[in-house]
């Protein structure tokens, strides 16, 4: 069924030996600051604004060992072949049939923002299917042609030259026909688009998506993931989240937990858990500006262990599902809607307290509505909150 836009398939080739890198296992696995290469160069891929359909281009041994190095993500793994384009021809077989926007991306650039995979789609799809899209960096070298014997021969006019990276971008249909009709082994997969007459079109590649070939490369990459060092330029997502709770009834009764703090004397909210619409807001607006869902598809009230729970567990399971995704809060700010609790006698503990919990600024205030709507006839309260994220 055709679909408004192409859809996106990535194939991640992680099946070479890592020759020139020296080490006793194959490269992707090589681990950089505790994490293997190959679980690194998921991560910008994770973070397209986009679905995307993943496969992942592995040596034969290791199928079986592979989907712990991609945490949650949804992939096919296949064994890949004696040469890189051996590798990406494996990965185009197993790619299903709602594909229509291939990038092959080499694992061993694990550094590469996600900005250059979303250059790369958008490129591809404004070449109206013709075209591929490769990202590059200008040569910043003298470049000289020698003779087997070492004695140059001339100097190449740099300003032509572009030092290409991945991810490589192309309709699918292109692509297949490529290696469909390929002959020798060419290093990269945009020059098999060439050899059918095809325009392949350079964009910015980035720094950081260097190729981790030569020991010196692990070195610079080991920088990169060090505590601290950021491997790619911040992106900054926001969120808003909004919760409401109808006060309990008379005949079941509850205690109040706003904001992470126990009420004693206030009317009690009703839920499946303590009601806390100020925690449930947060959640909300951070999971939704790291796209990893809402509170209802992340903690479901099915959940017998959540029944109850108060906002803390939430915001502390919030912020591990987004620091495991790789992002971190900036800070929150949450308006609470309702004539009771009187709230700010209490503002700097809540403040104090939703801060340690996410380790972030977080701000609380309230307001009441004048009497309007279900919260000015005091049914229940509401949250509004907002975030800014960082990944
Ligand atoms: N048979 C191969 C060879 C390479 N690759 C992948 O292609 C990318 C680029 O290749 P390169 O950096 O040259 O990796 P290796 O071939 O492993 O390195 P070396 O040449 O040093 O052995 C890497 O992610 C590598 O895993 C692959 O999937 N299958
Ligand atoms: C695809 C590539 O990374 C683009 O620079 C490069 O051609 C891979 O070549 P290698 O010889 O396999 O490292």
């Amino acid at each position: 069924m055709p679909t408004e836009r192409p859809s996106v398939g990535i194939i991640v080739v992680a099946a070479g030996s890592g020759t020139r890198l020296g080490r006793n296992v194959p490269k992707a696995f090589v681990e950089v600051g505790g994490r293997s290469i190959l679980s690194r160069s998921i991560d910008s891929i994770r973070r397209i604004s986009e679905p995307v359909e993943l496969v992942v281009v592995v040596p034969a041994d290791l199928v079986g060992a592979t989907s712990t190095h991609l945490s949650d993500t949804p992939h096919v793994v296949v064994a890949g072949g004696a040469t890189r384009q051996q590798s990406v021809a494996a990965g185009l077989e197993v790619l299903s049939d709602a594909v229509d926007l291939v990038l092959v991306h080499d694992a061993a650039r694990a550094f590469t923002p996600v900005d250059v995979f979303e250059r790369v789609i958008a490129a591809v799809r404004s070449g109206a299917g013709a075209i591929g899209v490769i990202p590059g960096l200008p040569v910043t070298d003298t470049i000289k042609g020698r003779d087997a014997d070492g004695v140059v021969q001339q100097t190449i006019d740099r300003s032509r030259l572009t030092a290409v990276q991945t991810p490589q971008g192309f309709p699918r249909a292109l692509l297949a026909e490529a290696y469909a009709r390929a002959g020798e082994d060419v290093t990269d997969d945009a020059e098999l688009v060439q050899q059918l007459g095809h325009p392949v079109h350079v964009v910015p590649g980035d720094e950081r998506s260097f190729k981790i070939t030569n020991p010196h490369d692990l070195e610079r990459a080991e920088e990169l993931a060090a505590p601290g060092a950021r491997a790619s330029a911040p992106h900054w997502r926001t969120g808003i989240g909004v919760d409401a709770h109808a006060y309990a009834s008379d005949d079941a009764p509850a205690e109040l937990w706003v904001a992470g703090l126990h009420w004693p004397g206030e009317r009690g909210l009703a839920g499946h858990s303590d009601g806390d619409v100020v925690a449930h807001a947060i959640c909300d607006a951070l999971l939704g500006a790291s796209g990893l869902g809402d509170l209802g598809s992340r903690f479901g009230t099915s959940d017998p262990a959540l029944a109850g729970a108060h906002g803390e567990v939430f915001l502390r399971r919030t912020r591990d599902l987004l620091e495991q995704a790789g992002f971190t809060i900036g800070n929150v700010s949450v308006q609470l809607i309702g004539n009771r609790p009187r709230f700010s006698p209490r503002k700097a503990e809540a403040d104090a307290l939703l801060t340690s919990i996410l380790g972030a600024p977080v701000s609380v205030s309230a307001t009441t509505t004048d009497g309007l709507g279900f919260a000015g006839r005091a049914e229940g309260l509401t949250a509004i909150a907002t975030c800014l994220v960082v990944g």
